[in-house]
């Protein structure tokens, strides 16, 4: 039939032969490629054989009247009159597969028309699928199958198959997002763009981070034996080495190229039957060459065109801004995992410091999980030898975890890698240890354990290096830039904890010192024995030598030193009976409560005695208004209100910066006499309170608290305050709680302040120990370059007289006044202060005239001398 040319002579007759076999045509059609649609409506069909007609050269005229000719002098085949094979007069005539075939083959525009007008996008779509899978599925060979079977995800044909694009791409991307492993991302990418360019296969190669050199990954062929597993990034290797190298795409167009110098190693064992190689190098959003795609067509393939190189460069384009997408979010799971680890090191850590050791094992164990190390080592810095040691070495085995080395290892600490970090506070990753001149084999020769990969990091306490940290062997490959980033942020919380550590081994050293000066302090501040013994022996005060005591007026000062002991128990036993106390305990309690008071003049035990005296008065007066352990509260709290008191005042502690001072912040002193009462009662055969139950040991402790703060001067004015408001409203209430212990705080003030109240010649006495304390005081801030007050100042003494007055009238008075509202039996501390302030005034008036004496007789010899102090004549 070639070359047949057939000529009609047009008009309308012909064009209903052609529509007819149009219409046959598309029957054709229709069966052959199973078509769905619906048949063509008669118009089209009209149009169609009209066009195929023209389309074809045929000149066809209209039906109505006007000549429709039909010229067959034209010929038809691509403009070339040779090579066609088939015309439309051939396939009119005789219609089957292979004229049909042959027709289109030679006319592949005419398809290209009809599938354009009247194929549905999807059919055309499930054709491609069709056609790829017969592709795919077809074994060539014999031997290697060219469809990845069971692979994952293959999105270019599911996009193709699915009939939602918008939800397929919504899946797909899900689907990437879920995937942080940079490896099937890629696999997926080079699966996409291998069957995007029709490519028979594909071998997937990724670059190390130092981009040196480049592996082997994964290839679409099933059975792929490769033999370039890992090669230098470069020329002169595979040809993939060079395309990461030289940072284009390469195309290779006959196996003939393939073995070019650049890359004679080609890509694989199977150069033999790749016809057609396009290798597009991956780069990252750093422009860095991450791997290489590599795509190949086998011998009888048409090789690959640049449209195929386009298509890679796009799907390269959409790689790189996935995988920008995919690096931000690994890296913010990353971070967000080494966060949590790091918050579970730092809890364990520091929760349950036991000892340095603990946590060196600890941070071992953190360590080696967080790089996957095989091995961890930490060397200490020893700045006095100038060595690195380990006490506890990573001998693989869990035996170290319990019983750490016996022996220590020991070395200079210049040697070796570790020694090398140490002196120069550089971290080193060493892919190969054998090949690094700094690594010592030493070790590994004792303990024949062959170390390959190290990571190894100094550890630094502010900013000095501490030791050095070592990870040995990466589980899988190498440790990475990322693992040197990870340790890098774990060292620092190293560095706190071992810092951490080694705080905790002093103080725990430095509280076992301080036991031992407890226990040497104990010893002496106890009374002794023989103290006891000799108290023991002591006739309790009875008869007429008890009928003093409960009186506001009985002087402290008036009984012998060693009755005052004996005069405390007996108060005592007096107010609340031997029932619940040991009588043993209470004698070696107050012997030992005397000599924790120090020798200074008015703040030592003759003071605490006078105090607690006055109290006793206060209660035997009151001997149903205070509950049991309120009344106990308040006797032992005046005992003790000035327990190791250095005469001096808190003021002073604060400015002094004593380290009791930098203990409380506030009561400074006060705070301190009430634990040295506890210590007291703490000791040996000392608990006065042992036979209350443990909630009556808390509430008296508690009140012995309250009232021993009480006795801050500071205080009393706002406890004043309160109690005189309820007073003075007449709401003050016994039965309130709140009530009696302000009222308390105001007896403690009331009975420490009782020298005041006592006969003139104690109150005189009392006041010059009083001074001499404050003089002391004065004379110590005059030394350290502070002006003490007038009232602390040796050089004002002649003021005193004046202070006494200021202090009854603004202190001792309006204290004393209210308790007497309150608890009237204690007016003799009123009529006492009123009788000292009288004194005081006088003292003070006398002084004033004295004064004003001495002024006037200076003034008249003033007048006597002319200003240049010359007597005026
Ligand atoms: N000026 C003056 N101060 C006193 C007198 N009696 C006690 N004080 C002060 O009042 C304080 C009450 O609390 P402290 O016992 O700690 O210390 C006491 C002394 O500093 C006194 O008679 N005159």
């Amino acid at each position: 039939m070639n070359g047949i040319h057939k000529s009609h002579d047009g008009g309308p007759a012909a064009f209903m032969f052609v529509k007819s076999q149009v219409i046959k045509f598309e029957k054709f059609l229709i069966e052959r490629m199973h078509e769905p649609c619906k048949p063509m409506p008669s118009s089209t069909r009209k149009t169609t054989a009209a066009a195929l007609l023209s389309t074809n050269g045929f000149n066809v005229q209209p039906a109505n009247g006007r000549r429709r000719h039909v010229s067959a002098s034209k010929v038809w085949a691509n403009g070339t009159s040779n090579r066609h094979t088939c015309t439309l007069g051939d396939l009119i005539n005789d219609i089957n597969n292979d004229t049909v075939i042959n027709f289109l083959q030679d006319n592949p525009s005419l398809l290209d028309q009809y599938i354009q007008n009247y194929v549905s996008e999807e059919t055309v779509e499930s054709w491609l699928v069709n056609k790829r899978k017969s592709r795919n599925n077809r074994i060539r060979n014999g031997d290697i199958i060219y469809n990845r079977e069971g692979s994952p995800h293959r999105p270019v044909i599911e996009y193709s198959k699915a009939k939602d694009k918008r939800i397929h791409i919504q899946k797909l991307l899900k689907n990437v997002h879920e995937k942080t492993n940079q490896v099937k991302l890629l696999e997926e990418l080079a699966s996409s763009v291998s069957t995007a360019t029709a490519a028979d296969g594909y071998n997937l190669y990724l670059v190390t981070e130092d981009s040196r050199i480049i592996n082997f990954v994964s290839s679409s062929a099933k059975e792929h034996s490769v033999t370039t597993c890992s090669q230098p990034v470069g020329p002169g290797h595979t040809l993939s080495a060079y395309a990461a190298w030289c940072r284009k795409c390469i195309r290779i167009q006959n196996a003939a190229s393939l073995a070019d110098r650049k890359h004679p190693l080609g890509i694989d064992h199977m150069n033999g039957q790749i016809h057609s190689v396009l290798a597009q190098p991956i780069l990252d959003s750093d422009d860095r060459v991450t791997g290489v795609v590599e795509l190949y067509r086998r011998e009888g393939r048409a090789p690959f065109t640049e449209m195929d190189e386009q298509v890679v460069a796009a799907f390269n384009g959409w790689a790189l801004v996935l995988f920008r997408s995919i690096q931000l979010q690994s890296d913010v799971a990353r971070q967000r995992k080494l966060n949590e680890f790091l918050l579970a090191v730092t809890k364990n850590i520091f929760q349950d410091i036991v000892s340095m050791d603990t946590v060196i094992m600890k941070i071992m164990d953190f360590a080696k999980r967080l790089v996957k190390a095989d091995r961890a080592s930490l060397f200490l810095l020893d700045t006095v030898t100038k060595e690195l040691y380990a006490r506890i070495f990573d001998t693989g085995s869990s035996a170290h975890e319990s019983n750490p080395c016996a022996k220590e290892i020991r070395f200079p600490m210049d040697v070796g890698v570790a020694g090398f970090v140490a002196t120069t506070g550089e971290t080193l990753n060493i892919t190969d240890a054998y090949q690094d001149e700094r690594f010592n084999r030493d070790v590994d020769l004792k303990t024949g354990y062959k170390t390959k990969s190290l990571l190894c990091m100094p550890i630094r306490i502010r900013g000095s290096i501490f030791g050095v940290v070592q990870m040995v062997n990466k589980l899988q490959g190498t440790f990475t830039k990322t693992d040197e980033e990870s340790f890098e942020t774990f060292a620092v919380y190293c560095g706190l904890a071992l810092h951490h550590a080694k705080l905790y081994d002093k103080i725990r050293k430095s509280e076992q010192k301080y036991k031992v000066a407890l226990e040497v302090l104990s010893y002496h501040n106890q009374c002794s024995e023989e103290e006891y013994i000799k108290l023991k022996s002591l006739p309790m005060p009875c008869g007429r030598q008890v009928e003093d005591i409960p009186k506001f007026t009985f002087s402290p000062w008036s009984i012998e030193e060693e009755q005052k002991s004996l005069h405390v128990v007996y108060m005592f036993k007096d107010l609340f009976g031997l029932e619940k106390f040991d009588l043993s305990r209470l004698y070696r309690f107050t012997l030992t409560v005397k000599k924790n008071y120090r020798k200074v003049p008015y703040h030592n035990w003759d003071h605490a005695f006078s105090v607690a005296h006055a109290m006793y008065c206060i209660l035997k007066t009151q001997e149903h208004s205070f509950t049991q352990l309120e009344s106990l509260a308040l006797f032992v709290a005046c005992l003790c209100h000035d327990l190791d008191h250095r005469g001096k005042t808190n003021a002073f502690m604060v400015k002094s910066a004593s380290p009791l001072a930098a203990i409380y912040t506030t009561s400074v002193m006060e705070h301190h006499h009430f634990n040295q009462t506890v210590s007291i009662l703490q000791q040996d055969n000392h608990n006065i309170l042992k036979e209350f139950t443990s909630e009556e040991y808390k509430t008296v402790l508690r009140y012995i608290k309250d009232c021993i703060l009480a006795t801050d001067l500071a205080l009393f004015f706002g406890n004043k305050a309160k109690l005189k408001e309820w007073q003075d409203s007449k709401e003050f209430n016994w039965k309130s709680i709140e009530h009696r212990h302000t009222l308390q705080a105001v007896m403690m003030t009331g009975a420490d302040l009782c020298a005041s109240t006592k006969p003139w010649h104690y109150q005189r006495e009392t006041v010059q120990v009083i001074f001499e304390e404050f003089y002391s005081q004065g004379d110590e801030e005059r030394d350290q370059g502070i002006t003490p007050i007038a009232m602390m100042d040796r050089t004002k003494a002649d003021q005193l007289p004046e202070s006494q007055v200021g202090f009854i009238v603004g202190i001792c008075l309006p204290c004393y006044e209210l308790l007497a509202q309150i608890i009237p039996a204690s007016k003799p501390m009123v009529d006492g202060a009123l009788s000292n302030l009288s004194k005081w005034q006088e003292l003070a008036d006398a002084n004033k005239k004295i004064k004003e004496k001495a002024t006037m007789e200076s003034n008249k010899n003033n007048r006597k001398v002319d200003k240049n102090g010359n007597l005026k004549l």
